[in-house]
């Protein structure tokens, strides 16, 4: 079953074409990783999709219903996790959530024990008294969370809802996600970090520069690339000459620097490790290498030329 659907939506602010034409869709009880670098889109993706700006043209389908003349009713089944924290620093963490449960028309008990329920789980019901501002980031980000889930929204849309924040905290966000899809909420999750995706995501879709250019599962997603390698080779000196020699050999597709290591995305049945090894050679020290089966980052790496990290180009 289909829960939203967006068909070839264009946006543009001013000359800038951010959503080129876009399809999507989000099956019931998935989660849908949106993986792309800075500026892809994905903020925009999503902020169309729930009313929050309006496109320029295409169709927006949200429970069956027209989003353009539904969007009240669409909302109140929402729960929108934003990129910039939207808690109140001045509220406690509990109060936070009394605020926004109230926007949704929760009163009384009802409001009270899903406070108790929400703050549980996310893992704050000891800080519940406190004031966000003595949080860590870990935790201010799970406040943003709880606030989006205090109506128990059918469908969630998280924005990178990890960035900046210690491990234990990332982890601690992901099994909630997974609680969350294994209660039957639907998920859009949109990330720079491919182990996230990995870890939690159904479906993966790969945008860039405001297009869809790739979907399907990781694995799918790897198989369309297997007959490459990836070789990562960490050197003394990684010279722009060098780069330019490396892309020159036959079967290199792509090659990204890093500090001082390279990682060269390769045919596997070309042979050319040797090739790739000498040309390194006649210009500097080689300290390391490894041949390793290609991952989702050197998927989008093969599809855009850019490390999903930063949005670097290649
Ligand atoms: N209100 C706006 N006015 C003009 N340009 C905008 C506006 N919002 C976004 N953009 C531009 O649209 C492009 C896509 O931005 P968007 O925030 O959707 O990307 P993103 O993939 O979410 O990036 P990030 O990972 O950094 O959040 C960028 O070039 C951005 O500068």
């Amino acid at each position: 079953m289909i829960v939203a659907s967006m068909e070839k939506v264009i946006k543009r602010y001013d000359d800038l074409l951010v959503l080129d034409n876009v399809s999507i869709e989000l099956k019931k009880g998935e989660i849908l990783g949106l993986l792309g670098p800075n500026g892809a889109g994905k903020t925009t993706l999503i902020h169309s999709l729930v009313g929050l700006i309006k496109v320029d043209s295409g169709d927006i389908t949200v429970f069956n219903k027209n989003q353009k003349n539904n969007i009240i009713e669409i909302k109140k089944e929402i729960g929108l996790v934003t990129q910039d924290l939207t808690v109140f620093n001045d509220l406690t963490a509990k109060d936070n959530l009394e605020f926004f449960g109230g926007l949704y028309g929760l009163r009384g008990s009802e409001l009270k024990n899903r406070i108790k329920e929400v703050l549980a789980f996310v893992g704050l019901t000891d800080n519940a008294n406190k004031l966000p501002s003595k949080f860590s980031g870990g935790m201010k980000r799970r406040l943003n969370i709880a606030c989006a889930l205090m109506h128990k929204p059918k469908l969630l849309i998280m924005d990178e809802p990890t960035v900046g924040i210690d491990p234990q905290s990332r982890n601690h966000i992901l099994e909630t996600v997974k609680k969350l899809r294994d209660q039957g909420t639907t998920i859009l999750y949109t990330t720079h970090y491919m182990e996230e995706i990995q870890a939690i995501a159904s479906r993966v879709l790969i945008m860039d520069q405001g297009n869809v250019i790739a979907g399907g599962t990781v694995d799918e997603l790897i198989s369309n690339i297997k007959y490459e390698e990836s070789v990562k080779i960490d050197v003394l000196e990684a010279t722009d000459q060098l780069m330019e020699k490396i892309n020159k050999i036959e079967g290199v597709k792509e090659t990204i620097r890093e500090g001082s290591r390279l990682n060269i995305i390769s045919n596997s049945d070309s042979g050319n490790i040797d090739r790739i090894l000498s040309v390194i050679r006649e210009h500097t020290s080689i300290k390391s290498v490894n041949v390793d089966k290609p991952t989702l980052e050197d998927v989008f790496l093969t599809l855009t030329g850019k490390t999903l990290r930063d949005g670097r180009e290649g």
